[in-house]
């Protein structure tokens, strides 16, 4: 057997299955990766939005890192919501301390219902301690606005909003457009030389909740599997774009992506 691939999430729990971890697990496994968890904070959520936060003690956290690491193994890491300072701080220097790379940073800031899942006051830890070990942060539109502190309303200031984030020691940045307007959804991706962009038809649905974690989870899956980071975020763009176009009408809110839809097109695709 060849050596399966493995990847870890560093998330929070989202108890209605859409989004957080449980999003990162059925995407890893959907693409033949072999997943892991820490597991930051446990949230009650649905389609309708978040009831419950509670954030778990450092030191769990910092355990259950310790624990795959140290005996599974990890070929890419992915984080999403980290919750406060004290812990994105602590994820920070568990990375460093494990080599945790190459490593995914989605910048779980507020849910699509609105409700915060981070502290404000851990925008310093994000800038000064988190951002600069990143191979790729993916934040949607508010998240790269709250982290550069501008308003992001046309392309030119998105390009630079991503070299700013480059500047901050991330090698790379995709600046995503699912809440800007337009017949395509599109995705701004800087690698510290170039712009590209990653482009899928917009599918008009209200069942959009857990997209960000599951275009993140995809690029850390691809990486995992030792695809280069240019590949690896196009393939995830495509995985995403068949997630919502065949996403599920669930509950009564915002229902989640389809993590399956991937394989109505076949087998997931080659490296
Ligand atoms: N309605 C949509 N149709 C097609 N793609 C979308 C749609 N909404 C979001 N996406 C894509 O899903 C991914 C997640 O983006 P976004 O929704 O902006 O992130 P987040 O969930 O973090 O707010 C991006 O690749 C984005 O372009
Ligand atoms: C536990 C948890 N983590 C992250 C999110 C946010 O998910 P995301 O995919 O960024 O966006 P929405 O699902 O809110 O559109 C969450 N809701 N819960």
């Amino acid at each position: 057997m060849t050596q399966l691939a493995r990847a870890l999430t560093i998330a929070g729990s989202d108890s209605g299955g859409g989004a957080g971890i449980q999003a990162d697990l059925k995407t890893f496994q959907e693409l033949q990766v072999y997943g892991m968890t820490a597991i930051t904070a446990v949230t009650a959520q649905n389609t309708l939005g978040v009831f419950d936060v509670q954030t778990l003690p450092l030191a769990s956290i910092a355990k259950q890192i310790d624990a795959v690491v140290t005996d599974i193994g990890v070929h890419a890491t992915k984080t999403g919501m980290l919750a406060n300072a004290e812990i994105t701080a602590l994820v920070a220097r568990k990375v460093k301390e494990h080599q945790l790379f190459p490593l995914v940073i989605d910048p779980v800031m507020v849910s699509t219902s609105g409700h915060l899942l981070l502290d404000q006051s851990a925008k310093k830890q994000y800038i000064e301690e988190l951002i600069p070990l990143a191979t790729v942060i993916t934040p949607n539109i508010a998240e790269a606005e709250a982290l550069t502190e501008t308003s992001l309303d046309h392309l030119d200031a998105r390009k630079k909003a991503a070299q700013s984030l480059h500047a901050l020691g991330a090698r790379s940045v995709v600046i995503k457009g699912g809440h800007l307007e337009g017949e395509e959804a599109i995705d701004l991706f800087y690698d510290g030389k170039e712009f590209c962009f990653l482009r899928a038809p917009r599918v008009n649905t209200p069942h959009t909740h857990g997209t960000g974690c599951t275009f993140s989870a995809a690029i850390a899956a691809y990486l995992a599997r030792g695809v280069t980071l240019a590949k690896a975020v196009s393939q995830a763009k495509r995985f995403i774009a068949a997630a919502i176009a065949h996403s599920l009408p669930l509950g009564r809110g915002h229902g989640p992506t389809n993590h399956w839809a991937h394989r109505q097109g076949g087998e997931p695709d080659a490296d």
